[in-house]
């Protein structure tokens, strides 16, 4: 047998043995390749969000970053950077609207920092404005569009893409509250028990909770609607005007000036605290405007006492508890169904009863009531010298904060000795801070689906384990498959 020959009689080279070598071949890299690819999780690439909250004391820049695949994971949005502008809110610049605009730039330079160069054309920018415009607007609605043009021009220079500035209802602003504590505690998409959310700002107060009592029929102004990852929501929520803690103190000083408009005597400063304020200020807003009293004198002399009872009673007085057409209420003929679940407490929830180391809810009501009034109790000296680092503005208002806080929470919202314990005073939530911005983006980007996501049948793990399975089961029956031609291939060889 010629060597030829040889080469054409060779089994290894008929052609069924050489197509199903091929084929085997194939089929395995082709397999391997659909392992390693199906479903596997791509190099992470982000997208950006941006959303600056105009609130009334000052107006804060915060970066939102999650995966570009599958926006609709749960809890995928992160806080990636924030930045507070320095200055007033944007309100405060109602008489020189040009520099609102002009007070965003640092932050804005900042964020461009911060969201990769190639992202910045596609990345959002929303501007929310809260109860400082509000009230702006209520008090001089031109002067409030023309705060909202500067802003506008500002933010169209930057790469972003800015899609407009705009006032949130006080609705919105709690109900985005409320959306992000749930989305961030991952509640919303495994459709666990909420948690209810408390926001006190400068200017105004939101409540936002689910309550088993309410489904909207009665006081349908305070429900809001949300069908989130196939769950329905019917969420009662509230904000209160003039009830964020600057607010509220005006409220209660027009009050106390009332009964002699020379001098305050305030049992909420400390004992000590003496300095002359101007009746300007202290009535610039509608929250107080109508009550200036006739021929008041341009100051008054504002001194402390440091009495925490008598600074609840005059605490009170900002509060109408008796009027109410519903079933119940909480304060100011509001209608509020009963507590219900747990609450999260932020903002200068958190701002004041960190600095008063009255986070723990735990520490029964009685004993936070009697620390409180140590506090107050202690002279303004002793306040200042004890606490440097401290803004004396901020320093000056704990006693009453801390006073309007537990008022507005036991005697406007009626949470109990028991109930009370339910409230977490927080800041952020795994490293997000809470506040109604994530929930404006997170619902302006459409991020969080109505319907539950399909999440796939086998991880990645899963689907790479079958494949490999399968591929060397198939190599196997190859194997099979050519043992008759291997076996007639070596008996070729011993006959040769
Ligand atoms: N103690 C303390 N107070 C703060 C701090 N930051 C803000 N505040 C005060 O806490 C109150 C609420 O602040 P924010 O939650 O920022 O309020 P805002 O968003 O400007 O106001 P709204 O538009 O009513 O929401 C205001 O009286 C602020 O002056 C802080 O770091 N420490
Ligand atoms: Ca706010």
């Amino acid at each position: 047998m010629s060597a030829s020959d040889m080469k054409e009689k060779n089994p290894w080279h008929s052609p069924v043995a050489i197509i199903i070598t091929v084929i085997g071949v194939i089929v395995i890299v082709a397999l391997v390749i659909v392992a390693v690819l199906q479903n596997r999780p791509l190099a992470q690439k982000y997208k950006y969000g941006i959303v600056l909250d105009a609130g009334s004391s000052h107006t804060a820049l915060y970066i939102y970053e999650w995966p570009a695949e599958k926006d609709n994971n749960t809890g995928r949005v992160e806080q990636k950077h924030s930045c507070k502008v320095i200055g007033p809110g944007i309100s405060s610049y109602a008489s020189a609207p040009q520099k609102a605009g002009e007070s965003l730039k640092a932050c804005m330079k900042e964020a461009e920092q911060w969201v990769p160069v190639k992202r910045h054309p596609e990345t959002p920018l929303y501007l929310g404005a809260t109860a400082g415009m509000r009230l702006l607007n209520i008090e001089n609605s031109a002067a409030s569009d023309k705060v909202f043009e500067a802003v506008g021009e500002a933010l169209q220079k930057s790469p972003f893409s800015y899609q407009g500035a705009r006032i949130l209802s006080g609705q919105e602003e709690g109900a985005f509250g409320w959306v992000t504590v749930n989305y961030l505690d991952d509640r919303l998409s495994q459709g666990l028990e909420t948690t209810g959310a408390l926001d006190l700002g400068g200017a105004s107060t939101q409540i936002s909770f689910v309550s088993d009592q309410y489904d909207g029929s009665e006081s349908p102004s305070n429900a809001v609607n949300f069908r989130l990852y196939g769950n329905d929501y019917e969420l009662y929520t509230h904000s209160f005007l003039c009830y964020g803690k600057d607010q509220a103190q005006r409220l209660k000083l027009a009050h106390q000036t009332q009964s002699g408009p020379n001098a305050v005597e305030d049992p909420c400063q400390h004992p000590g605290y003496n300095t002359t304020k101007k009746y300007s200020v202290l009535y610039d807003s509608p929250c107080v405007s109508n009550r200036k009293p006739q021929g008041a004198p341009a100051t008054f002399l504002h001194t402390g006492t440091g009495n925490v009872k008598q600074c609840q009673d005059v605490v009170k007085n900002i509060f109408n508890f008796t009027d109410c057409k519903y079933s119940q209420c909480s304060f100011n003929g509001v209608y509020q169904p009963s507590l219900q679940g747990p609450f999260g407490a932020f903002s200068a929830y958190y701002f004041v009863t960190s600095f008063l180391n009255l986070t723990d809810t735990s520490v029964p009501l009685e004993d936070v009531r009697k620390k409180l009034e140590r506090y107050c109790a202690t002279s303004w000296s002793q306040i200042v010298q004890e606490h440097p680092g401290v803004k004396e503005k901020y320093l000056a208002e704990y006693c009453f904060s801390g006073t309007y806080i537990l008022t507005l929470l036991t005697e406007g919202y009626n949470f109990t000795s028991e109930s009370y314990s339910n409230i977490n005073f927080i800041k952020k939530i795994k490293g997000s801070d809470a506040g109604w911005t994530l929930g404006y983006m997170l619902n302006l980007t459409n991020m969080i689906p109505a319907e539950a996501p399909d999440s796939p049948p086998l991880p990645h793990a899963g689907y790479v384990s079958i494949v490999s399975i399968c591929a060397v089961v198939i190599f196997i029956l190859l194997l099979f498959s050519l043992r008759p031609l291997w076996a007639r291939h070596c008996k070729k060889q011993q006959i040769v």
